[in-house]
């Protein structure tokens, strides 16, 4: 499912209403502002500028965002962690860790969050070495489950009131 085909540079895209162009690429320092802007806006799990930082420093092949007539509208942060694996059970794996994932209203359900999380994958496998990927998600918002279900991810567990407000986390895996 993952193509094998080493993509480096910005790839333009055209969103599902047939119209739309977006641009997929790395994440650089300039884009820090825009994806506070946009994690404030989208999801109640904020977190301070040096987190964001430590991602675009460390993980940059893995932190996809996308353009829409040159304005950030979304982004895919990720880093790199190894652990016991939600694959191989009582095996140790590298994993991708999907830490935020945010798209603007105004530029959802064209595959935005698809293309920059088929992107981050790729990235997480051929650049950093990880045989699987995982995410913790509310087990209310539907959009993202299904979102990951289509990419390829499994619940592999779920984490009681791991949200501040006291609901519960799934954690969905895939292999890479
Ligand atoms: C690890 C984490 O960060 S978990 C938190 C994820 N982030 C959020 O919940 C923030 C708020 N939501 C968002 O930013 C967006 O709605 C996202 C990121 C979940 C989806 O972004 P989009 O660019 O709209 O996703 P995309 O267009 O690629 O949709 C792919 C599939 O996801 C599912 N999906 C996306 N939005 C919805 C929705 N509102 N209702 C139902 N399914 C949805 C659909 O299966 C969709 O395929 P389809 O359009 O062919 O039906
Ligand atoms: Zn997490």
């Amino acid at each position: 499912m993952i193509s094998e085909i080493a993509i480096d540079g910005p790839q333009k895209l055209l969103g599902k209403d047939g119209k739309t162009e977006y641009v997929i690429r790395e994440v650089t320092m300039r884009d820090l502002n825009a994806v506070i802007e946009i994690n404030r806006k989208v999801l109640p799990e904020n977190y301070p500028p040096w987190f964001f930082v430590e991602h675009i420093e460390q993980y940059p092949k893995a932190f996809i965002v996308a353009e829409v007539g040159g304005k950030v509208v979304g982004y895919v942060m990720s880093r790199v962690e190894f652990g016991w694996s939600y694959i191989a059970k009582g095996k140790t794996a590298k994993k991708g860790h999907i830490v935020s994932v945010g798209v603007l209203p105004e530029a959802r359900r064209l595959g935005i969050a698809t293309a920059m999380m088929l992107r981050a994958l790729k990235a997480l496998k051929n650049y950093y070495d990880t045989t699987e990927v995982y995410l913790e998600v509310r087990v209310s918002n539907t959009p993202a489950i299904s979102l990951y279900e289509k990419l390829g991810f499994r619940v592999v567990g779920r984490i009681p009131r791991y949200y501040s407000d006291g609901e519960d986390a799934y954690i969905m895996a895939r292999p890479l």
